[in-house]
């Protein structure tokens, strides 16, 4: 069993908070994270608290079930943190964010199932990519309020080859994960570079047409 002491992941934890906010992906109560823990528990944020002003009452210990093990209420999206820790048991921590940018494609491309990013440097960023050339594909889903319903709507997305470690939630946010906090916050900071890109891109294109 791999992980880290609760000890250990709260002042990550909290840290990650802050800057996931600084970079405005984190407004009002929004986002949660997670972090596997080393005898076999999980470390999540309290429900309702502000991600970006996090103190150590504000990340709790939960079971492989969502079950508190440490006062508080874990995030109302536990569930969707344990099932990727369940499918992919690398996995050493997770984070969502609600960014402006990521949300808006999710909008903005319909009922699109995924989005595709072909061709940028910033693909390496992502784990196992060793070139530019290829496509890495971010999967989406519908929003719910059912975790139940947008996990089993995404998981045969996720297990796809050529698929990122990061989904869309359709109008809602971005799921990132990693072996450990910084590969999940490298993964989830070069997929919010790489939908900004392809919107400023967009965006040369109408200016110059
Ligand atoms: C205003 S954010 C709405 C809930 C949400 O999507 C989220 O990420 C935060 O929920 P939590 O229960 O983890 O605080
Ligand atoms: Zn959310």
């Amino acid at each position: 069993m791999t992980g880290i002491s609760f000890a250990a992941a709260v002042p990550m934890l909290i840290e990650v908070g802050q800057r996931l906010d600084a970079r405005g992906w984190a407004p009002a109560t929004a986002g949660n994270y997670s972090a596997r823990l080393d005898d076999g528990s999980f470390a999540v944020t309290v429900s309702g608290t502000h991600k970006g002003r996090l103190t150590p009452d504000g990340i709790m210990r939960v079971d492989a079930a969502g079950r508190g093990l440490t006062p508080g209420r874990p995030s109302a999206e536990t569930a969707l943190h344990l099932a990727l820790y369940r499918l992919f048991p690398g996995t050493g921590a997770v984070l969502h964010g609600h960014s402006p940018h990521a949300v808006g494609l999710s909008r903005a491309a319909g009922e699109a199932g995924e989005w595709v990013f072909r061709g940028h440097e910033m693909l390496k960023a992502f784990p196992g990519v060793v070139s530019h050339e290829g496509e890495v594909r971010l999967p989406m889903v519908d929003n719910s309020q059912d975790m139940a319903e947008i996990e089993a709507a995404v998981r045969s997305a996720l297990v796809e080859p050529g698929v990122a470690p990061a989904y869309l939630i359709r109008s809602h946010g971005l799921y990132a994960w990693g072996a450990d906090l910084d590969e999940a916050e490298r993964v989830l900071e070069a997929t919010e570079w790489l939908i900004a890109a392809e919107l400023a891109e967009q965006n040369f294109r109408e200016a110059l047409r």
